[in-house]
């Protein structure tokens, strides 16, 4: 059975001012895989992502997950497959409380009682910010709210977890902390980050955008040692992997 896979085909976007955002990008990632999606600013990774779980639709192409072609019919199920956590995390709050902003999913989905405090509170314990549970989300800071954010997805317990920049507006604990808690989920991930030694640290393959269409696909290690297409598109080598700036040697 095609357990999760995500599978895209010759996706085109057009927004309606008529910017060609996706050009036909195909790709397709199996259960378990950690992939990240790279790219120049306005490359398409957003707009990409935003497919994944139908809050965009393709003018052109498809969207497959698992065994289900995304369509108004298949969204909830694939909704309740397909985390997503968004850019602005703005998007993502909007409840009195975080502890409502993240009890909110799991409790739609039919959970009440000691078992819904169990799971927002484990969801928080994971980010980090169970001590923030009886803020409102709109006090919190920039980073803070990354997190909660997190914590609202994580609390669905999602088969494929989708993140637009995660790691943006962290620190550099709760960066770890992220980090740390990606690793522990063993389900899919896809993200994008211009956290190139994030990306190095958390993913074996790389899905390079480059003007709305794939550029390179395959494993980390190789296409972030490549200077040459990195910079082609407008991206460059991570800190981690540039040799020293004295002797030339490479760290790793
Ligand atoms: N609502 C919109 N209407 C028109 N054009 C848009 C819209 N949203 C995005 N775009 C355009 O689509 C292209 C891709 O944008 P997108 O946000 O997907 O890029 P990105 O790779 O995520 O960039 P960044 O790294 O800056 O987040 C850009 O040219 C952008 O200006």
């Amino acid at each position: 059975m095609s357990h999760h896979i995500v599978e895209v085909k010759n996706l085109r976007h057009v927004y309606p001012d008529g910017t060609e955002a996706l050009k036909g990008v195909s790709f397709r990632i199996h259960h378990g895989e950690s992939v990240a999606i790279i790219g120049a600013n306005g490359a398409g990774k957003s707009t990409l992502l935003l497919h994944l779980n139908g809050y965009h639709s393709p003018t052109a192409g498809e969207v497959r997950i698992g065994d289900f072609l995304l369509s108004k019919g298949t969204l909830p199920g694939i909704r309740r497959t397909v985390g997503m956590v968004f850019q602005d995390p703005d998007d993502q709050l909007f409840m009195p409380t975080v502890y409502d902003d993240v009890a909110f999913g799991p409790l739609n989905l039919g959970l009440n009682g000691n078992e819904l405090e169990r799971c927002v509170a484990d969801a928080l314990e994971r980010v980090g910010a169970a001590h923030l549970a009886a803020k409102a989300p709109y006090h919190l800071s920039g980073g803070e709210k990354k997190r909660v954010a997190i914590a609202t997805v994580l609390s669905m317990s999602p088969d494929i977890l989708v993140l637009d920049e995660p790691a943006s507006g962290l620190d550099p604990y709760a960066r770890r902390q992220l980090i740390g808690l990606l690793k522990e989920f063993r389900h899919t991930k896809i993200f994008t980050s211009h956290d190139l030694d994030l990306v190095l640290e958390l993913c074996q393959r790389v899905i390079l955008l480059k003007e709305g269409e794939v550029r390179a696909d395959g494993p980390a290690a190789e296409i972030l040692r490549d200077e040459r297409l990195l910079a082609e598109c407008r991206l460059e080598v991570p800190l981690s992997l540039q040799g020293c700036p004295i002797c030339g040697k490479r760290q790793g």
